[in-house]
């Protein structure tokens, strides 16, 4: 056996955990694995497996207040929205609330054609009964059968063994047969709960004798669905499990082979993703992850991993917020900030790196769709940090870019580009960087688009430099006979008044020839310009007492805001 980076420690052996973890133990003495020659380690996910909700039973069994029919019937119409074929929706005999939820779809008319309920039973005749009272009058269901089946649930929960196991769900199944309506599109579907923990050779004994006694066949297949109840081992483990049973399972054709995980290790879409590359046709699981204890594995996840790997998830997450409200809604349970694809920050980069290659990204991104002649939404996607487009499940890239004290630059300026329209040079970034850096450090909060702007025009625009400014009362330009600009101008400094003229080859040179006139030499290092609400904005880098400092200006045109970035320039040089 080779030895893994694990089982040579890094740090001093001889100090163990304090934690009693001699009281667990691996799970290959919990359960034997049968390994074979692993064909999933090399296989891909090219298309969705059918993908079963089961929110509205093992969601609903693990919330405090479960749903009510009004919440259950708006989380079905979601599940239907979004384009589910199965359905899992209920546990009839476990409650009145349940049984009359099965009983308001078999007569309400809300099951689409192309839907199929699947209702969820114990293996006891007279609950059994129950289930298939509530399904009268469906034209279509698959009917659901679950007993535990590994060794600590015989012994613990059940009370039995092997063999009796065996017969109570070989009685259970021909109850279920004897109860089916003939004239209605009846399927079977087994679950051997606790699978992941169970003997490999009894699992297949069970689903076996289930296939055979259902008469499955491929236009009326059973579902065998082969949970990890309670997740004990790294996924490639379960994927093996399913590996097994995928080769051995007799009638393969006449079996749809389906997967259920949990989340106990954190594991659960793991498991789910490795399953299906093992032969799993389809996985069952609740949105944004709830069920009991650590939670079903989260189908918006998988759905949406795949999406990101170009393969059509077969579900609509175009409004991802309103599925989640729903959701949250139902469940009486918020879905968490850092949640995949759906959390309220996931699209949100507060880190100078990250932000710097997202608006990158961003722009790389506007300009291939524009050469290519395509829409934004068209384009394929190769924006850094993103692992889809956000706008893609209903999220806007404003969202994207947030600005605190861990920001930098190309945040800021993306920021104050899409909130206010401020385009800054890319020279005069880190200029504004450092003002927001510094109110961000002081406030040690967030500062909004709204915030920035703010700062923006207190920093550069309003700036009068205080009692000692420069302000320029009134001027006017004129081309010179020459081809040269003449700019005569009344400068104000504190209380005193003066007019000045200049010239020189445009406004923005006159103007700086008058200052140089009035005693201010100022050197035009950089300036830009762009359309901005009706006139224009400039920015302009000076040279003003040996000192480079950048100012900003508007005005009705591009020369009279260029006038007002340099004399910004020169009031923030006199006050820093
Ligand atoms: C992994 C899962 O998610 S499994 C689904 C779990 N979901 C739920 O439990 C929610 C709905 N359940 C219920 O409403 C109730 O448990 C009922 C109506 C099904 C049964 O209620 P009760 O008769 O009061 O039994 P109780 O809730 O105490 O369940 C324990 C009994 O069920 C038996 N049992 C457990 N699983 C099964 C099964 N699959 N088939 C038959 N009996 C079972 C246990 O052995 C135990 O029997 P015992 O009382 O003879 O020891
Ligand atoms: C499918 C059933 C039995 C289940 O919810 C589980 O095992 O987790
Ligand atoms: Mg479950």
């Amino acid at each position: 056996m080779t030895t893994t980076p694990y089982e040579r420690p890094l740090w001093n052996p001889q100090q163990p955990s304090p934690m009693p973890f001699h009281r667990y133990r691996p799970f290959d003495e919990r359960v034997d694995v049968p390994v074979a020659d692993r064909g999933w380690p090399a296989a891909r996910l090219r298309q969705a497996p059918l993908w079963v909700p089961v929110d509205l039973r093992d969601g609903n069994q693990a919330l405090a207040e479960p749903m009510d029919t009004p919440r259950k019937r708006r989380f079905f119409d979601l599940l239907v929205a979004t384009g589910f074929k199965e359905i899992e929706v209920g546990y009839p005999s476990a409650s009145r609330t349940d049984f009359d939820f099965v009983r308001h779809l078999a007569t309400g008319g809300a099951v689409p054609d192309d839907v199929t309920p699947v209702v969820f039973t114990p293996a006891r005749r007279d609950l059994i009964d129950r289930t298939f009272d509530a399904i009268a009058g469906l034209p279509r269901a698959v009917v659901h059968l679950y007993v535990a089946t590994s060794p600590v649930w015989r012994d613990v929960v059940l009370g039995r063994g092997r063999d009796e196991v065996r017969r109570t769900v070989r009685e259970a199944a021909e109850h279920m047969v004897r109860r089916a309506d003939p004239a209605a599109y009846v399927r079977f579907q087994f679950s051997p709960e606790t699978f992941n923990l169970t003997e490999p050779d009894f699992v297949l004994e069970l689903c076996d004798e289930l296939t055979e006694l259902w008469d499955a066949s491929p236009d009326r297949p059973v579902t065998h669905n082969l949970p990890a109840t309670v997740e004990i081992a790294t996924p490639n483990v379960y994927a093996d499990q399913i590996e097994y049973m995928h080769r051995h399972l007799a009638r393969r054709d006449s079996v749809v082979l389906s997967v259920h995980p949990h989340n106990d290790r954190g594991t659960g879409v793991a498991c789910a993703e490795l399953a299906v590359l093992a032969g799993a046709q389809r996985v069952e699981g609740c949105l944004f992850g709830n069920g009991e204890r650590t939670g079903n594995v989260d189908l918006v996840t998988l759905t949406l991993n795949l999406y990101a790997q170009g393969v059509d998830p077969m579900v609509d997450l175009s409004d991802i917020d309103s599925v989640r409200a729903t959701v949250e809604h139902c469940n009486r349970l918020p879905v968490h900030v850092r949640h995949p694809y759906a959390g309220d920050l996931v699209y949100t980069a507060f880190s100078g790196t990250h932000q710097d290659a997202i608006s990158k990204g961003l722009a790389r991104h506007a300009r291939a769709a524009a050469d290519a002649g395509v829409s934004d939404g068209e384009a394929p996607w190769a924006v850094p940090y993103l692992p889809i487009d956000p706008a893609d499940v209903g999220r806007s890239y404003e969202a994207v870019i947030r600005v605190n004290s861990q920001s930098g630059k190309g945040g800021v300026a993306y920021l104050l580009r899409t909130h206010a329209g401020y385009d800054l040079p890319p020279r005069m970034r880190p200029d504004f960087a450092r003002v927001v850096q510094q109110a961000t450090d002081d406030s040690g909060r967030e500062a909004t688009g709204k915030e920035l702007h703010e700062l923006f025009r207190t920093t550069y625009l309003d700036d009068d430099g205080g009692d000692g400014a420069l302000r320029l009362a009134a001027w006017s330009a004129q081309p010179t006979p020459s081809g040269g600009h003449r700019f005569v101008c009344t400068l104000e400094t504190g209380d005193r008044t003066a007019d000045h003229e200049g010239t020189g080859e445009d406004t923005l040179a006159a103007f700086v020839d008058a200052l140089a006139g009035a005693g201010f030499a100022v050197d035009v290092l950089e300036t830009s310009v762009h359309p901005a609400d009706g006139g224009s904005v400039a920015y302009a880098a000076c040279r003003v007492g040996g000192r480079t400092v950048w100012g900003a200006g508007e005005g009705r045109s591009a020369p009279a805001a260029s006038v007002r970035a340099v004399l910004s320039a020169v009031n923030r040089a006199a006050t820093r």
